[in-house]
């Protein structure tokens, strides 16, 4: 029997926002275990028509017709934008993120698949023009475009976003003992609606405080002070006006604190809680703690993560019969 390969391209979850710099602060992670936290997206083969076929552990939480995917979406959006007809695709979505999550649930698929159609054409757009593609049908869902998902789930790591600069955003230093403990309870929040109840305006004073907050934690960083970097993850532009809709953020904060996480916040827009932990034994019982006091259902998920040195790649090749 003759053998075909498929194309298999995988990008990590991420957390928006991380406190402290709404909108222009985004990180990928990856389980400590060495497992993947992400979407998988392969490439079967050519066809007559598109055609997308969706398996994972979310599937339920998509929306039924699959022309309604942000995959399908995407696909489109890469051919309008390179301006000639493309060879239709047989796609196949394993779906392992939770939708309306805060977990970049939207960016993981727009940016496995912008990556994967990118590399399968022969790499027609730069860096820089994918990472616009991803973040302009990121701003699709949403109704805003904000590269905090989607630049993190491209290039990995820790990324500040530069938008009025050539390179859009840059990586920036972590601390080697930080893990970050995610925990999805399992209910979903559009970020539409969780970006409907933002201030539409910061006085002078607060966006003071909010540029301040944010250069303390950046310096830190380039200064090795973890101390300072931990202190300096507060949110002061999403969290007032979101905490309506995570009630239970300030007591958790409180007993977690106390058993030595050094930051309880909201990953992007919530309702997953990211912890920020410098040790494995803190990391896993604060798993434990937000599994037992903040998973609501069968769908909630908790994992102990690093952050993800390498975003969105190719898998090695599966030969399929
Ligand atoms: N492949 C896909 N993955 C995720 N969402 C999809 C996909 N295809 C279509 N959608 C739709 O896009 C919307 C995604 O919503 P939303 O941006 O709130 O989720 P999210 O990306 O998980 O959240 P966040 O950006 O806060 O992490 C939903 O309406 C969902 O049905
Ligand atoms: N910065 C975005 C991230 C959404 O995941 C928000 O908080 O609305």
């Amino acid at each position: 029997m003759q053998k075909n390969s498929i194309k298999r391209y995988y990008a990590p979850a991420s957390t928006g926002n991380l406190s402290v710099g709404f909108d222009l602060l985004g990180a990928a992670f990856a389980p400590v275990d060495g497992s993947l936290l992400g979407d998988v997206l392969d490439i079967l083969g050519e066809a007559e028509s598109l055609s997308l076929t969706i398996s994972g552990r979310y599937v339920h939480q998509l929306p039924a017709a699959t022309t309604d995917n942000l995959v399908s979406q995407a696909f489109y959006a890469f051919e309008e934008a390179l301006g000639k007809t493309l060879p239709r695709l047989q796609l196949h979505l394993h779906k392992n993120l939770p939708v309306g999550s805060g977990l970049g649930s939207s960016a993981c698929s727009i940016v496995v698949a912008f990556y994967a159609f990118n590399d399968y054409f022969g790499q027609p757009f730069s860096q820089t023009e994918l990472l616009q593609l991803m973040a302009t049908a990121e701003g699709g869902v949403s109704g805003s475009v904000h590269y905090d998902n989607v630049a993190p789930s491209y290039f990995g790591g820790l990324q500040l976003m530069l938008p009025d600069s050539p390179a859009i955003c840059r990586s920036l230093p972590w601390f080697a003992d930080w893990q970050v403990v995610l925990c999805y309870p399992g209910t979903v929040l559009s970020t539409k609606a969780a970006r409907e109840v933002l201030p539409k305006q910061l006085s002078l004073a607060h966006s003071i405080k909010f540029a301040g907050a944010l250069s303390r934690f950046v310096s830190a960083l380039y200064s090795s002070d973890d101390v300072d970097a931990a202190a300096a993850l507060q949110d002061l532009v999403a969290e007032p006006a979101r905490l309506p809709l995570l009630p239970e953020l300030t007591a958790l904060r409180a007993a977690l604190t106390d058993a030595g996480v050094l930051h309880l916040g909201i990953s992007g827009a919530g309702p997953t809680l990211f912890a920020v932990c410098n040790s494995s034994a803190v990391a896993d019982f604060t798993a434990q703690y937000l599994q037992t006091h903040y998973a609501k259902n069968q769908d909630a998920l908790t994992v102990v993560c690093r952050l993800a040195n390498t975003g969105a790649r190719a898998l090695e090749e599966q030969a399929c019969n």
